[in-house]
């Protein structure tokens, strides 16, 4: 089998996906793991219009489609504020949610972007 060649990660890849695995940490439920569906959340893909999980991060950061830290903290936001559209307060998601970006801001607060940004200069 031809070997399949491993790319190597930029800075910036490297200091997204440890940024990436600090946020999972906070999931330990693994809802926000890959894309939520239609089956398991009836009517999904009407009501969020811009669907985002942890998985779909990665596809990016892979694909270098992130040009700024900032621009993760952006796709997390979204991910964690969808699941507080979508689901009632009541629920497991919600609360999870709640929670993940509660702990994700203090992760990506600007101080220690700023400063993981100077390492990556
Ligand atoms: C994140 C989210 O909104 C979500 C994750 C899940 C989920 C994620 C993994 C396994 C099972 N369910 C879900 N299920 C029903 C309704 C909403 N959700």
């Amino acid at each position: 089998l031809a070997k399949i060649e491993e790319k190597e990660q930029t800075p910036l890849q490297e200091a997204l996906s440890q940024l990436i695995r600090q946020l999972q940490r906070k999931d330990p439920s693994a809802f926000f793991s890959f894309p939520v569906t239609d089956l398991i959340a009836p009517a999904y893909s009407l009501i969020i219009k811009r669907p985002m999980d942890f998985s779909t991060i990665k596809e990016k950061v892979k694909k270098e489609l992130y040009q700024s830290l900032e621009e993760l903290k952006l796709d997390f936001k979204t991910m964690c504020e969808n699941a507080m559209i979508y689901n009632k307060p009541d629920t497991i998601y919600y609360k999870a949610a709640k929670k993940l970006l509660h702990s994700g801001m203090k992760i990506l607060s600007t101080e220690r972007l700023d400063s993981l940004k100077q390492s990556i200069e």
